[in-house]
């Protein structure tokens, strides 16, 4: 399991420099000509007086919507421009970097140099786009659209250099981040010596950060060994000689380096970004991607070494995510950028959707029954199942966490393996961290909204509704089913009314959402409960007369034949 800490040295100079918001002066970049950049710095000041940014990037974060400035009822979103290769493969080039910023909630526009074949074998075949074609598309987007930072990948020719060079300095933006790419993660050229040159001369002395890996940094320092970080330092303090405000050289390809190790100079300090390295032949991409995060954080106002290890606490996470995906046969995967996607699907890995009639027998835990009776969590749910119950909910009120989500992940395993769906009762991050199927909150629990939001469209969300009103609002906030009761007396809950069979029609008869009825249920009435005729009542939850009995087998067979009797004489 992949580290995502960085280690950034030294600390002391981390803390004064990574100060937020950033002055507008700090990411402006005096690489326009003067009279542009006093035009566009008065809009960018305009749009962005520090109170602003603060409190719009602090937005930004909390709901991952990236503006950058907001004015009356204008919305002003964090723009990242893109100058790079096609990638038909999808893993690095412009795929990635649309991406990587779609990932990080910053809008991309996309200038394309160069049609690339490829996938994870390689590159087959470029295809060059003309200079005046990537002009013409320069100055679509750079005429139009509020660009905040340029970002450079493949620039496969000098003539599309010079187009890009004379459209940086027709039109305004923050920062220019340049990733030299030269060679393809493969080993496939992607742009000439020819380029050497016009890269040192003319590009790097206009770059907020330049990202070489240790190939690139070399080629740039015209075949500098780089094999130890201390290499590593003197290429950027040499790469920074060149004239871009910043460096990062990206060690991940350093000899016998357990660790990967980046080193950040920005012209004064040095610093060593650190993580674990993450295992994985799925690495395609990941130079693009961490170029486009930097551009991205940039464009929300970051301060630039925020910026970078932001950038790559993602790619390591992503990776880490990545490690098992397979999408191609050749030996170079790409990584999936979109980790709460990636979550979802795990979720829709589920062996159905959720489906009313799973409420049938719904088995609810108890961790006091279970320590009485002398039996871990595991046993009583596998118990539980072999006598026909139909869904399963850990209602652990006295479990740690850590222990809750170690037995949690125990029993989806069980439950998975008989098509069973495990819920997890009030606590959604244990259900998030053990990836159960859902949750079952009470009306002073989580709000069904908030669970909503957390756990996302593919997970079931039970509330327990004891009044229309409840049952109206548990439809409207987007839960899946009501848990309704206690219908009878109950001591498994405190102080909990008791609502009887008349309750429990209201209930069902206000409510959209299939119902399972609860409290005081076991075989002796649990026909009764069913025969009041609300087609929308799927079932009933049991607590006690599972758990608090000596053969849980048992008890469920009986419970299930009652309600099956009752299914029967009903249809
Ligand atoms: C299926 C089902 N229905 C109702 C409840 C009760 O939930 P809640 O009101 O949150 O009370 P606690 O179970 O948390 O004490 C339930 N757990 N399951
Ligand atoms: C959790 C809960 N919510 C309403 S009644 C109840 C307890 C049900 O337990 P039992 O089935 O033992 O009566
Ligand atoms: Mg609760």
């Amino acid at each position: 399991m992949a580290s995502s800490f960085c280690t950034v040295l030294p600390s002391h100079v981390l803390a004064r420099k990574a100060s937020f918001p950033p002055a507008p002066s700090e990411i402006f970049r005096t690489s326009l000509a003067p009279e542009r950049f006093r035009r566009h710095r008065r809009r960018f000041l305009q749009f962005s007086c520090p109170k602003v940014v603060r409190a719009v990037s602090s937005m930004a974060t909390r709901e991952g919507a990236a503006t950058v400035a907001a004015e009356g009822s204008k919305i002003r979103v964090a723009h990242v421009l893109t100058v790079a290769g096609s990638d038909s493969g999808g893993g690095a080039g412009i795929q990635a970097d649309l991406k990587a910023c779609g990932a990080r909630g910053v809008y991309c526009s996309t200038v394309i140099t160069a049609l690339t074949a490829q996938n994870t074998a390689g590159v087959q075949g470029v295809n060059m786009v003309s200079e005046e074609f990537v002009a013409e598309q320069l100055k679509s987007v750079l005429s139009d659209m509020h660009v905040d930072v340029v970002k450079t990948g493949m620039l496969p020719s000098v003539g599309i250099v010079k187009v890009l060079l004379h459209s940086l300095n027709e039109f305004p933006h923050l920062a220019l981040v340049v990733d030299p790419v030269m060679v393809s993660t493969s080993g496939d050229v992607l742009a000439g010596p020819s380029i050497l040159e016009v890269f040192r001369e003319e590009l790097l002395p206009r770059a907020d950060i330049v990202t070489p890996n240790l190939r690139e940094a070399s080629t740039l320092l015209g075949g500098k060994q780089i094999e130890t970080v201390a290499d590593m330092h003197e290429a950027a303090k040499l790469l920074h000689d060149m004239g871009p405000r910043n460096v990062l050289v990206k060690g991940g390809d350093l000899p016998g380096s357990f660790d990967a190790v980046d080193v950040f100079f920005d012209g004064e300090e040095f610093y060593e970004l650190r993580s674990a390295r993450v295992r994985t032949h799925n690495t395609h991409g990941t130079g693009c991607t961490l170029a486009s995060c930097i551009a991205a954080e940039l464009a929300k106002g970051s301060p630039t070494l925020s910026a970078v290890k932001v950038a790559k606490r993602f790619v390591e996470t992503a990776l880490d995510y990545s490690k098992e995906i397979v999408v191609g046969d050749g030996p170079q995967g790409p990584f999936d950028h979109f980790l709460m996607l990636k979550r979802e699907m795990q979720g829709s890995r589920k062996h159905w959707i959720f489906e009313p009639s799973r409420l049938f027998l719904y088995a609810v835990t108890d961790s006091v029954m279970n320590k009485n009776w002398d039996r871990s969590i595991t046993d009583a749910v596998k118990a539980a199942i072999e006598g026909g119950a139909t869904i399963v909910q850990l209602r652990e009120k006295e479990a740690e966490t850590g222990y809750f989500i170690e037995a949690a992940k125990s029993c989806l395993e069980v439950c998975r393996s008989h098509g069973v769906s495990l819920l997890i009762n009030d606590r959604v991050d244990v259900a998030l961290a053990c990836d159960a199927d859902g949750v079952h909150v009470g009306q002073s629990d989580m709000p069904v909204r908030v669970a909503r939001a957390l756990l996302g469209p593919d997970k079931i969300i039970g509330v327990s509704c004891k009044t229309p009103e409840q049952a109206h609002r548990a439809w409207t906030d987007g839960a899946d089913y009501i848990g309704c009761g206690g219908v009878y007396p109950t001591n498994t809950k405190a102080n909990n009314k008791t609502i009887g069979l008349d309750g429990l029609k209201a209930v069902c008869l206000a409510s959209k959402l299939p119902v399972v009825a609860i409290g005081g249920i076991g075989p002796s009435n649990a026909g009764a409960v069913m025969e009041i005729g609300a087609p929308n009542l799927k079932g009933v939850a049991v607590v006690s007369a599972l758990f608090d009995r000596e053969c849980i087998v048992e008890e469920a067979r009986k419970l299930r034949a009652t309600l099956d009797k009752g299914k029967t004489s009903n249809s």
